[in-house]
């Protein structure tokens, strides 16, 4: 296939071109009649007028006596009137009058006494009485056209007898998967599968726009196939996604196929997360080539499908809702690109901090643990740590409150310790981020942070944490509090193939090590046993190739790319590793001055010393539990 070079377009120069080429080709919403019942949250094709009054009779408004008022003049304490039975009707609320009264009297006012009702006030004219039309007259308009059909707006319909609206119908929007490598979602994928979920994300975010996805099956990287499904969609669909294939590798047939069926726009915008996005049309009718990184494809269907959803079902496009943070960390943007970060919130010492997750266009779990989007407009290098920033928020700011933020040392006790947290209360989340024990203390400096997990080896004497955080913090204001004794070892595949018996084997050759990342407490414990076991690192394969997480690394050992990696029991446990132990080691949570007082903080502590948290590790396996949430020293 000849090579076709991507554009690179702004972004919001390339959307409102495209809509505006769109509207004069013919984008138009459809229509459909549906009954009013089933209408909620649809949105009106034109005006809908009442076709008969509410009430269409004279109702009694409160349950009482229908009279005729003149029968009721000179009534009071001192003269009751006496009706007769002949003068006076019992109803209820809802009741139609009955003819020849006016009014109706409260139940509360009227004595009973041998057939008559006895009443000491008068009673007005058309007192306690719906008068016809007094909600709805006949004829009068409900609701204006393109007017969202509120749970109140389907009552007045139906009050007023209109019992079918005609509505915009919800535009149905094809998805198609394609890729050889594209599997449906299973739990044993193959090598190479890719398990097909980006048209489930679609849909889902298709749905809350209240649009109507169609997801067609798994197409293979085949230009025909690729075309004639897109025909089909064509003719079933309202817009069409090609997922994948849309930037410039061998099998890239997006572009080609949509040129066949239609016409390219735009190939490639100015945006990462998203750049190949393809922008094509089949006269009025939009097809949108989505790149098959799916956080590529949540990006491009955000910026470029949504307005056009809202546009269909005649909505202005809402304003996201934005907070002002300040930016933790420098990132780095291109000059060429508009950029989307995605970034977590949370409030630590009434500021609210802005750290960047995760860059990757493939990592669909950046995006679900992201609170919220920076935007970093193109032409700009980036923007430094301390920046007041802009960003577009994913959570209601309400949960950003009560937030623990946790930065530092990863550990699975740490995802326990959130599922309490919210269990135990449903307002508080924890967010954590993996930067290992230094990069903990680094945020704690920088204020980013509630708390780190915490595991540094002195060296010197064997001890943990506290040499260094009296380096770190000469002038105090830390709490270094208690958490788990916590057992460090070599994890290497099931059964322990290669017989390896203890961490000095690492440099054996033909051994495949996976380190974690420099400035880690693992990394320093060994950084630390090469030293004292007299192995060199320049002679160990893998020293220098880095993972965040013990579970990252167990991962690489149970996928069998590495043969031995240092972790804790309970990671190499989730992988169904053996474990060689090495130590126990002491892991803290440094807890800054500035937070200590945080609510969601005192909570956190009330669960480190709970049953429930004991409970807990005893399944994880590999943690020794003293008196975890106890103070050992104030700094
Ligand atoms: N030489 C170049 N390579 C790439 C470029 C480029 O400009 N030159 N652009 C890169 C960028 S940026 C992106 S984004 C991706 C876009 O890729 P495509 O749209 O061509 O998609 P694929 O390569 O087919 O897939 C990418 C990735 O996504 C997985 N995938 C595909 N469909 C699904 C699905 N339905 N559900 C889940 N995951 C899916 C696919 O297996 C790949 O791993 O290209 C870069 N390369
Ligand atoms: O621009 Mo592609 O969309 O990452 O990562």
């Amino acid at each position: 296939m000849a090579f076709q070079y991507l554009n690179n377009r702004p972004l919001d120069e390339a959307r409102s071109q495209y809509l505006a080429l769109l509207l004069e080709a013919g984008f138009a919403p459809r229509t459909e009649t549906i009954p009013v019942p089933a209408a909620g949250g649809r949105t009106t094709a034109g005006a809908v007028y009442a076709r008969i009054c509410a009430p269409h009779y004279p109702a009694c408004a409160m349950d009482g006596i229908a009279v005729t008022a003149a029968d009721t003049f000179g009534a009071s304490d001192t003269t009751p009137v006496s009706l007769t039975p002949e003068q006076y009707a019992v109803v209820d609320t809802g009741d139609p009058l009955p003819e020849g009264r006016d009014a109706v009297i409260m139940v509360e006012e009227v004595v009973f006494a041998d057939g008559r009702a006895v009443i000491r006030q008068a009673a007005a004219p058309w007192q306690h009485v719906r008068q016809i039309g007094e909600d709805i007259c006949a004829g009068e308009m409900i609701l204006a056209g393109h007017t969202a059909i509120s749970p109140a707006a389907i009552g007045a319909m139906l009050a007023a007898g209109v019992l079918e609206v005609k509505v915009l119908a919800r535009p149905v929007v094809g998805i198609i998967p394609t890729g050889d490598e594209v599997v449906p979602p299973t739990a044993a994928p193959g090598p190479g599968d890719v398990m097909e979920f980006n048209s489930s994300i679609f849909s889902a975010m298709l749905h809350q726009w209240g649009a109507e996805p169609r997801v067609y099956p798994i197409v293979p990287d085949r230009e025909e196939a690729i075309r004639a499904a897109l025909e089909q969609a064509l003719e079933q669909c309202d817009m069409v996604l090609l997922n994948a294939g849309s930037s410039a590798g061998r099998e890239d047939y997006a572009s080609a196929v949509i040129g066949q069926v239609g016409e390219v726009f735009c190939h490639g915008l100015a945006i990462q997360p998203g750049k190949p996005a393809i922008l094509g049309r089949q006269g009025g009718k939009p097809i949108l080539g989505v790149p098959g990184y799916p956080v590529s494809g949540i990006i491009v269907i955000e910026q470029l499908l949504h307005p056009l959803v809202d546009l269909w079902l005649g909505r202005e496009t809402e304003l996201p809702a934005q907070a002002q943070a300040v930016l933790s960390r420098r990132v780095v943007s291109s000059l060429k690109y508009q950029e989307f970060v995605r970034v977590r919130l949370g409030r630590v010492g009434g500021c609210l901090v802005a750290a960047p997750l995760a860059r990757g266009s493939g990592m669909v779990s950046s995006f679900m643990k992201a609170d919220g989007i920076l935007e970093i407009p193109q032409g700009s290098e980036g923007l430094e740590a301390g920046t007041e920033v802009s960003v577009r928020l994913l959570r209601p700011a309400r949960d950003l409150e009560h937030t623990l933020v946790t930065i530092g040392s990863h550990d699975p006790l740490l995802d326990e310790l959130a599922d309490l947290l919210h269990q135990a209360d449903p307002s508080a989340y924890m967010s954590s981020s993996h930067v290992g024990s230094m990069g903990g203390l680094m945020a704690i400096r920088r204020r980013e942070t509630h708390m780190a997990g915490c595991h540094l080896l002195n060296e010197a004497d064997g001890t943990y944490n506290t040499a260094i955080l009296e380096k770190q913090f000469p002038k105090g204001g830390v709490y270094q509090v208690e958490c788990v004794g916590r057992t460090q070892g070599l994890m290497v595949a099931p059964g322990n193939p290669l017989d390896l018996t203890g961490f000095r084997d690492i440099s054996r050759p033909g051994i495949r090590y996976v380190n974690r990342q420099k400035g880690s407490g693992t990394r320093i414990l060994a950084d630390y046993l090469c030293r004292k076991e007299g192995v060199d690192p320049a002679g160990v394969y893998g020293y220098d190739r880095e993972e965040f997480t013990h579970t990252a690394v167990a991962a690489q050992i149970a996928g069998g790319t590495a043969d031995a990696g240092m972790g804790i029991l309970s990671a190499a446990k989730i992988y169904g590793l053996d474990f060689l132990p090495v130590c126990v080691e002491q892991y803290d949570l440094i807890i800054p001055d500035y937070a200590w007082d945080a609510p969601v903080v005192r909570q956190v502590l009330g669960i480190l010393a709970s049953p429930a948290f004991r409970d807990r590790l005893e399944k994880l396996g590999g943690y020794t539990l003293d008196q975890p949430g106890r103070v050992r020293r104030v700094y």
